[in-house]
Formats: C-alpha cells, structure tokens, sequence
C-alpha cells in the first residue's frame, strides 16, 4: 500500500464517474449537515414563537426553511443511495475494461500460464475493481468520522483536558490492532487466490457440458466435488483463523474502551462531589465519551476499509502495470508481406529455465510460396515450432527471421495479421456459425461473402447453409442469440468432425496470409472428408507459403519440403521421395502406416 496507490484510485474513480462522485460528495455533506441545519432552525423556530409578540413573517422564513430541510432530509438519503452504485458500477466497469486491456496486450502465452500473475489476476478481478470505490466511501467515512470526534473532543476539552487525552488514547491500540488485522485479512486474500482459481475450475467441471460425459460415466462427481471441498475448506480455515483472531482482539479492545469510559465516570463524579463539575458537566462527560468512542471506532472502522481496499488495489496495479511477458521495441520494423521465406536459425527453447529442452538448436526455412510440412512423435515440438513462427514465445537462444529480420524487431500485431493458424485445439466459440467463422478476421462480419468461400473451402458451407437460421446459428445450446430470446429451441451442437472444418475456415478467412499454418487440421475427419479437405486444402496452399503437421503421413506427401522432428532436432528433411529412398526415420514412419491400412483383419491371418 502506498500514497501512489491511493492516488491512482482516486484517480480511476475520478475518470470512472466524474459527475456521479462530485454529486455523491456534496449531497453526502448535505445529509450530514441536515440534521445540524434542522436544529438549528427549530431552536430559532421555538424562541420566536416563545417571544412576547409572535408576527408571522417573523416565524414564516424559519418554519418554511425547516420544511426545505425536511423533505431534503427525506429525499437526500435515496439519492445518495443511487449515486453511490451508479459510481461503483461506473468505477467498476472501467476497472475491468483495464485489466483485460492489460490482458489483451501481452504479445504471447507465459503470463497466462504463470500461477503468480493468474493469482492476482482472480484477485484483481474479484476484489480489486472494486475497491477504488471502497476506497472513496471509506475516505468519506473516516472525514465525517474525525468531524464528529473533534466536536466532542473540544467539548471533552473544555471539562477536563486529561478526559480528551485518556479517550484518545484507549483508541490508538484499536487502531494499530484494525491496522495489523486488515492486513492480515489481505494477505489471507492473496494466500487463497490459487484454492479460489481451483475451487472455480472444479465448480466447472461438475457442470461443464463438455466434462459431463466423463464425469458422469466414469462417477467422478464425487471425487471431483471432494476434491473442491478441500479447496472451500482451505479457504474457510484462513478466513476462520483471521476471524478468531479478530474476535479475540476486538473483545479485549472493546473491554478496553469500556474500562476506560468507566474509569472516566468516576473520576467525573468524584469530581462533581468535591464540586469541580456540574452535575449538567457529568452528563455531558457520559455523552460526550460515549460519542467520541463511537465515532473513533467508525474512524478506525472506516480506515481499516481503506486500508484493505488500497491493499487489495495493490493486486490490480500490479495486474495493469505487468511488464511486457515479450519486449517490443519501441520503433518496431513494419512487417513487410514475405518475400523470401521465414527461417529458424539455430533456435533453442524451452518453456522456464527449470523445463527441459524442447528444441535443441533447430535451423530450418519456410521459402515463400512453398509448402513445408512438419512431422515427429509426440511431443518432438512440432506445435512448438508454430507458437515460436507466430511470437507467442521468444526463442531462449537463436532468432526466428521474417525475411531476415528478427521477429523481435516486428511490431507484433502487424506480424500477426500476416499470419494464420488452425491449431490442433481450436476453440469451439458459443457463438453463431458465422461468428465462429470471422474470429479468424473480424472485419470479415461484414462481408458474408468472405465467411462463405471460406467455409466453403473447408468443406462446410452445406452444413453451415442447412443449418435452421443457416450462419446465423447458435453453435450451441448454452445461449441462445438476441434474435431466438423467444425461441430457445434453435442453437446447434456440431460433430467433432464439423467443428474441425469449422476452425479450418477461421483458418482460411483471411484471404491469402503470408503464412498459413495448419496443425493437425484434420484429426478428427473421416477418410473421405480427410482426403477432400486435403486436396481443397492443397489447392489453396499452392503459391502460400505454408506449414502443416500431421500425424497422418498420407497428407503430408504432397508438401515440397517434409522435415522430421525428434528430440528437438530436425533429423531429416526433403521431397517425400527423396526420404523414402532415405529409408530413415520418416521412411519408417510411413512403411508402418501404410501397412497398418494394408495388412489383412487378423482373423484372415494365416
Ligand atoms: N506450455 C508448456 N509448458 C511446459 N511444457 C510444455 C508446454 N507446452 C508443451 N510443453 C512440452 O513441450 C514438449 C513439446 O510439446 P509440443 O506440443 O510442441 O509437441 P508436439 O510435437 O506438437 O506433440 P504432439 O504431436 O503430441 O502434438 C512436450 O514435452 C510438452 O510436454
């Protein structure tokens, strides 16, 4: 917690409801000085009426201000009521307008797979957009707080200044206690943040549509709903602990405060026998220490909430002001469209420094306008390779080269527009078939012409067309569209194999990229629909310069260039014939493939 904190939300809150906060500020002070007002005026009211002769001008102006106050009195409260969640609303949705604009300017993968910064992001999201606003309340709070004390303070002042004094100080050990407890409690936030994240990820896959098949055919409901207990419980045993630990501070502290009152009681009618005080005096030391002891407490009260609030704030910051996960510079190269060709040169990686090696020193060129393919087990890095072709990692050693300049050079977003991808898990978008489609390009929303050739070159238009509202479907039962609110019944579920074909158009909605990747883009297809969205695919490429991994070496043939992975080295590269006369790795992967399609059922065997 800092002044730098606390000036940065004042500072969201004063850009989040500039109005609404000056409004809420003065029509808070005006049901604060209501009260006073309305005294006021019903004392000058009750000694002119008292007066000898009454005239009514003289008693019309007091009464008629009195009502003023009344019905502002009446109406302030409601208004405050509102402009306070109107500006937390507004606070709020700016707040989280900047944590995912933080989010969305990360160039690459590593924040979003780093337990630290996924921890603060849970707490940045569920506390932290929040608490400017708390923080703006709690201020007021302590403000109003510290008025009330002063005015009973002077009045304790006036009777006896050891009075002021001793009540002032029986406050400062709650203060230093609330102080030490708020942190506490924000330290238990951030300790909880990963149980949180896990708790949210079981909560989802007890009733994750796409979980459900397993969950309920293998009966993992209990031990997945066991396993989130835990995490509940770990969360409730820290909260239970700063509980206790306040109860037991609290309950001291506020025996404290009342021995103090007590002991002031005595010592003022003791003083009131020796005939130093009033008896009007003693009342007024009862009222005046049990007012200054509830304000404190609200000041403290208030300031703890501030205090917990510029703590939790911390979190956001530090999700908004996350360093770069890649450098840019800050003249970036522009990414010119590919002339030559894109080239690893002598590229090392591997996901932290305590991972092992993932590629070990791999040289490989894609020239432009042809296409390459990439093959290996499990796990050789193939998919590697692409994450470090589209930056969303750095190479540890080596350089990735666009036409010979270093990818770290190009500014990011011009570099990704160049590029396209279908990932071996593309994401299956809640959305319409023509949404799930222009992901792959937005500005392709308003030209269905584009959404159309490219579904069409993946071999899915007549799915798409026949589908009830054809693209304008719901590719899913969870939601339904603005248009269906009143039909319910419209959303679709794709097969695995169309949802496949789908990605691959997103893939192809950008027309001509300079480099078009494709990872594993047919897995799930069958034989014929394979073979067809292959050749469609062959025919598109020709002239790309493309990348395409497959398991099914059968599709990789007809690539100019097929380069073997394994071990995070290229083992063999060349035409598919000549690597078959090679007779080396890749000879044997396909040997084996072959006869796997060629060799009789076994009950033909023998
Ligand atoms: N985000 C990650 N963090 C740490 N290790 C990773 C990460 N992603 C992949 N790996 C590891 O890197 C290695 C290469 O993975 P990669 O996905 O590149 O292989 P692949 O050749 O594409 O495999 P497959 O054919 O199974 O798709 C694997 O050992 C994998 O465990």
């Amino acid at each position: 917690m800092s002044f730098r904190s606390l000036t940065r939300a004042l500072g969201l809150v004063r850009a989040g409801a500039p109005k609404q906060v000056i409004a809420y500020v003065l029509l808070a002070a005006v049901g604060g000085l209501s009260p006073l007002a309305a005294a006021w005026l019903t004392k000058i009211l009750i000694d002119r009426l008292a007066a000898a002769q009454v005239r009514w001008p003289d008693v019309a102006g007091p009464a008629a201000a009195l009502a003023v106050v009344g019905v502002a009195g009446s109406l302030v409260p409601h208004a405050v009521r509102y402009l306070r969640a109107e500006s937390d609303r507004r606070v709020q949705l700016l707040a989280t307008s900047r944590i995912y604009a933080a989010a969305d300017r990360f160039v690459g993968l590593r924040p979003f797979e780093d337990p630290v910064f996924l921890d603060r992001l849970q707490i940045a999201r569920s506390s932290g957009v929040g608490s400017p606003w708390m923080v703006v309340e709690g201020g007021l709070g302590v403000i109003q707080g510290v008025v009330t004390v002063a005015g009973f303070a002077g009045t304790l002042l006036v009777l006896g200044p050891w009075m002021a004094v001793a009540v002032l100080l029986a406050a400062v050990p709650t203060l230093l206690a609330e102080l030490a407890l708020s942190r506490r409690r924000a330290a238990m936030i951030a300790e909880t943040g990963q149980a949180e994240r896990r708790e949210i990820f079981y909560a989802n896959l007890l009733v994750n549509p796409q979980a459900a098949k397993e969950v309920r055919l293998f009966g993992a409901g209990a031990y997945l709903w066991r396993r989130m207990a835990a995490e509940i419980k770990l969360i409730h045993d820290a909260g239970r602990s700063v509980d206790r630990r306040q109860l037991a501070l609290q309950g001291s502290l506020a025996a404290l405060a009342a021995a103090v009152a007590g002991a002031l009681l005595v010592a003022a009618v003791r003083s009131a026998v020796s005939g130093a005080l009033t008896v009007g005096d003693v009342a007024l030391v009862v009222a005046a220490v049990a007012a200054v002891q509830g304000a404190l407490s609200s000041v403290v009260a208030e300031g703890v909430s501030v205090h917990q609030a510029l703590l939790l704030f911390g979190h956001y910051l530090a999700v908004v002001d996350e360093a770069p996960d890649l450098p840019v510079r800050s003249a970036p190269l522009p990414a010119r469209r590919l002339r030559r060709g894109i080239e690893l040169r002598d590229v090392w990686f591997r996901y932290a420094d305590d991972q092992p090696w993932v590629l070990r020193g791999v040289n490989l060129v894609l020239p432009q306008g042809r296409a390459t393919a990439l093959v290996g087990l499990n796990g050789a890095g193939k998919t590697t390779v692409v994450k470090l072709l589209c930056r969303l990692y750095d190479p540890t050693r080596g350089a990735v080269l666009w036409d010979g300049v270093d990818l770290r050079d190009l500014d990011p977003a011009e570099l990704r527009r160049r590029i396209r991808a279908v990932f071996q898990d593309a994401v299956a978008y809640e959305l319409t078939a023509a949404e799930n489609i222009a992901i792959g390009d937005v500005s392709a929303l308003e030209e269905p012409a584009r959404i159309e050739a490219a579904a069409r070159r993946a071999g899915v238009h007549d799915v798409l067309a026949g589908l009830p509202k054809g693209y304008e479907t719901m590719l899913t039962r969870m939601f339904f569209s603005e248009a269906d609110r009143a039909d319910p019944d419209t959303g679709v579920v794709l097969s695995g194999g169309q949802w496949q074909r789908l990605s691959i158009a997103r893939g192809l909605v950008l027309d001509r990229p300079d480099l078009l990747v494709l990872d594993e883009p047919s897995s799930a297809l069958d034989a014929e629909a394979e073979h067809e969205v292959h050749t469609r695919l062959g025919e598109h490429r020709r002239g790309l310069t493309s990348l395409l991994i497959s398991h099914r070496l059968g599709a990789v043939r007809e690539a100019d260039t097929i380069v073997v992975l394994s071990g995070g080295r290229i083992v063999e590269q060349g035409s598919h014939d000549q690597l078959m006369a090679r007779a080396g790795a890749y000879a044997r992967l396909f040997d084996l493939q072959a006869s796997g399609y060629r060799s009789p059922a076994p009950e033909e065997v023998g």
